[in-house]
């Protein structure tokens, strides 16, 4: 039976004068993997924010297994991996400190880790490929690394919705695999995952749905019923994959 995991229903979001989400509405069930993909201000980073409670919407509501972002996050139910450009590198803190975050809704006020914490920072580690990184200096990762890092602290989380901004910008082909079976395992337990990404020929391997966006949904169904070249007309102005391929 499925049973749905999210739901966006006529977000508005402005930032002054720029209308960054008009009425954008989207349902996912659980254990789908929903691939987001628009023009670079669709309004795809500012979907992700309003999921997260990050911004707040100008209207609409957003719903995560029928709570709100604000309870989802307390609840440790949401997690999220942000665009590159969204985090402070620098700061002196370690990639298992990172991947230990996730712990901290399951831990006391003091946030003192126990056993089972460390237990699933290591899982969480192992599973994403970054045990012998555990402790570097998070910026010291490449990007692939990085991204992974973040995947790493949303299973230590055991996270059942996972929103991830352009996991796959300045990563190799290994990496991109790698991240692809990551996400195909976490949605067959359970998980749902919306990934937005520039890859449309990757997109049909990665995710089960695909949403067009354009400040508002445009479209949305199997990514075959999606990418046709007239939505892409729509939404990029241009026949993208010809120009792709052609390139
Ligand atoms: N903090 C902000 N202040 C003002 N305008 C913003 C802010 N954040 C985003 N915008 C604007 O809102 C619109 C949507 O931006 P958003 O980052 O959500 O798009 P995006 O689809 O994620 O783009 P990209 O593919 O380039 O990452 C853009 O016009 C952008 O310039």
């Amino acid at each position: 039976m499925s049973s749905l995991a999210l739901k966006v229903h006529d977000v508005c979001v402005n930032y002054g004068e720029v209308k960054a989400l008009e009425g954008a509405s989207l349902e996912l069930q659980a254990g789908r993997i929903c691939g987001l993909v628009g023009m670079n201000g669709s309004g795809k980073s500012t979907l992700f924010k309003s999921i997260m409670g990050l911004v707040k919407p100008d209207r609409g509501t957003v719903a995560i297994h029928g709570y709100s972002p604000t309870q989802a996050r307390k609840k440790g139910i949401i997690g999220y991996v942000p665009q590159s450009e969204d985090v402070d590198w620098d700061f002196p803190i370690s990639v298992r400190d990172v991947v230990m975050m996730g712990r901290y809704g399951h831990m006391g006020p003091l946030r003192r880790p126990k056993a089972a914490d460390r237990q699933a920072v290591d899982d969480a580690m192992e599973r994403t490929e970054l045990t012998e990184f555990a402790s570097r200096q998070i910026g010291q990762l490449s990007g692939g690394q990085k991204k992974r890092a973040f995947v790493a602290r949303g299973i230590a989380q055991n996270a059942t919705m996972l929103l991830l901004d352009e996991p796959f910008a300045g990563v190799d082909k290994r990496s991109e695999a790698t991240m692809t079976r990551l996400l195909r395992e976490l949605a067959a337990s359970g998980a749902t995952i919306l990934v937005s990404t520039h890859d449309l020929h990757a997109l049909p391997k990665l995710a089960d749905e695909a949403v067009l966006l354009m400040r508002k949904v445009l479209a949305h169904g199997t990514p075959e019923s999606v990418l046709t070249p007239a939505n892409l007309a729509l939404a990029f102005g241009l026949d993208v994959l010809d120009r792709e391929s052609a390139s």
